[in-house]
């Protein structure tokens, strides 16, 4: 057991993803466990973003299972809904709330007794401090990625989904979120990220979602 989060694995198989009437990839398995990253690697359409959306449990694969310590994480969406944390291409910033608001938002959304020295603590780990009563519509594009990645640090939880992190970071808040990644492996946390780009962790499994590419124009309902 370690000091944060409890031994667990997340793990997929035979997972087959169709989009429109494409078949993006088929066969996939992947397994994560405790203290582990995974890279997700792959050319523009292999899937990344798709494949994170299935294992936030926001698309459904066509077929295949996704399992948390062995059972079947559609059993109980609303647990696993709670285990994640997923951020996306899409910012969720209410461009009416200050910095401080939105992270207080969030927060409480996954943990209703979250405290404001956690929100405080996140806004200083990301340097938001100074913008923190700013609303989030006047935040440059690396503002809004750092709130939402702020989001990661204001309430627990021990899987990390995160399609391309680090767009829009300078170098500096790119050495932030792999020190912040590196925190949450070491106290039991789990991290799946896609990128194009460097970011370096540590001993993370590498993914290459073109290995699981179906044969070229394969449709739906030959591959499924
Ligand atoms: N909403 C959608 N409806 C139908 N097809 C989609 C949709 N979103 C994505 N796709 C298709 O699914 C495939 C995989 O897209 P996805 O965004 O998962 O790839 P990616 O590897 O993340 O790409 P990138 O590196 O460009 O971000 C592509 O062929 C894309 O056109």
């Amino acid at each position: 057991m370690t000091n944060g989060h409890p031994p667990s694995t997340f793990s997929g198989e035979k997972l087959v993803c169709i989009r429109g009437e494409r078949v993006v990839f088929t066969q996939l398995g992947f397994s994560v466990a405790t203290g582990e990253a995974l890279l997700l690697l792959g050319p523009n359409g292999s899937g990344k973003s798709s494949l994170l959306r299935l294992m936030a449990g926001l698309l459904k694969a066509a077929s295949g299972h996704l399992s948390w310590n062995g059972v079947p994480v559609l059993e109980d969406r609303e647990e696993h809904a709670g285990r994640i944390h997923y951020v996306g291409h899409h910012d969720a910033i209410k461009p009416v709330l200050s910095v401080r608001e939105n992270l207080r938002f969030w927060a409480r959304l996954h943990d209703p007794e979250a405290g404001d020295a956690t929100a405080a603590h996140a806004l200083e780990r990301l340097g938001l401090t100074h913008l923190a009563e700013v609303p989030g519509k006047m935040l440059s594009a690396g503002q809004k990625r750092r709130l939402n990645l702020a989001r990661l640090l204001a309430a627990p939880a021990p899987l990390w989904l995160l399609d391309e992190p680090s767009v829009a970071l300078d170098r500096a808040s790119v050495k932030v979120l792999e020190g912040i990644i590196a925190q949450h492996r070491a106290a039991g946390g789990m991290v799946i990220l896609s990128t194009h780009a460097d970011v370096d962790l540590p001993g993370a499994g590498e993914l290459h979602l073109d290995h699981f590419a179906a044969p070229a124009g394969s449709m739906a309902g030959v591959w499924a």
